[in-house]
């Protein structure tokens, strides 16, 4: 039968996105702890409704233990809304652990990096190469990788695709509240979104958890937009003495050029990462 609201008591709201507010609740019948995504749809035109319920079932279709999971939807239909139901990440997002290392200025160790990339690659090659046709993620960044465990062991990517169907006003508008630090060349000059695109924000994942800032940063949009279609993959912090195996692969998926960017195969043979991965099995 499906959840209803009244199964659930809320507990706090952990975290905002550009999508809607994101709370964690407890289950009433067996006390498990979960969140929920409030979706508010009064605003969105036909066509984005339908698009958004295409997302949410892609949502459903994807079982990984490198993306969160999907457990249910409630539609509130009377206030306009709709609930979805995902898995607790006790842990929170990478944005805030990132954010926890530049303020006390240590950098990850290299193996933590490989550890937590070595996941996200895998989560994003499950959308890349799914049975149902390619999922492109479109929305990679700190914000939107979770940790299943307090102790930073599981990594979780977050919901996706949803950011494509809130391509309303409101979702553009939020955007552009947030820098999009991660946008590709091909974005940026309006060429179009693809896999290779989704591997350019991997690439500046992969370097701001080396660097803890973005590749690529500027004062505003237009200069930010510049710098991205035009500078140089900048160098890791030498204080760092990351592996010439972390730079290379940084270089190789921040390549302006998309066709000359890693598959997430292609990634998860290279080397170091293979090591990790070959080790998780
Ligand atoms: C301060 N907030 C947190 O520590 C936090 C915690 C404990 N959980 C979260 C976020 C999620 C969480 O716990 N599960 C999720 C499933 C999907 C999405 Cl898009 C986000 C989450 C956050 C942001």
């Amino acid at each position: 039968a499906p959840a209803t609201l009244d199964q659930f008591e809320r507990i706090e709201e952990v975290g905002h996105g550009s999508f809607g507010r994101i709370v964690k609740v407890r289950r009433r019948s067996d006390g498990q702890q979960l969140v929920w995504k409030e979706i508010d749809y009064k605003n969105m035109g036909r066509r984005e409704k339908q698009q958004l319920v295409a997302e949410v079932n892609i949502l459903r279709a994807l079982r990984h233990s490198n993306i969160v999971r999907y457990f249910d939807r409630i539609l509130d239909s009377e206030h306009c809304r709709l609930y979805v139901l995902m898995e607790f990440c006790e842990g929170g997002d990478l944005k805030m652990f990132l954010s926890k290392y530049r303020k006390e200025r240590t950098f990850l160790d290299e193996d933590l990096i490989w550890r937590i990339f070595t996941q996200i690659v895998l989560a994003l090659h499950e959308c890349h190469t799914h049975k149902d046709g390619i999922i492109l993620h479109r929305d990679l960044k700190p914000g939107n990788i979770f940790f299943l465990d307090p102790s930073h062991t599981t990594v979780k990517l977050g919901d996706f695709g949803l950011s494509r169907t809130l391509e309303s006003s409101a979702t553009l508008a939020q955007t552009f509240l947030g820098t999009p630090y991660y946008m590709s060349p091909e974005q940026v000059d309006h060429s179009g979104y693809n896999q290779k695109s989704d591997i350019w924000s991997l690439g500046c994942l992969l370097f701001e958890m080396c660097s803890l800032v973005p590749p690529f940063d500027a004062a505003d949009q237009k200069q930010l937009n510049a710098k991205i279609l035009t500078a140089q993959c900048p160098a890791l912090p030498a204080a760092a003495q990351y592996s010439a195996d972390l730079h290379n692969l940084v270089r190789w998926m921040l390549q302006r050029n998309q066709d000359q960017r890693p598959t997430t195969d292609q990634i998860l043979r290279f080397r170091p990462v293979r090591l990790v991965y070959r080790e998780r099995r």
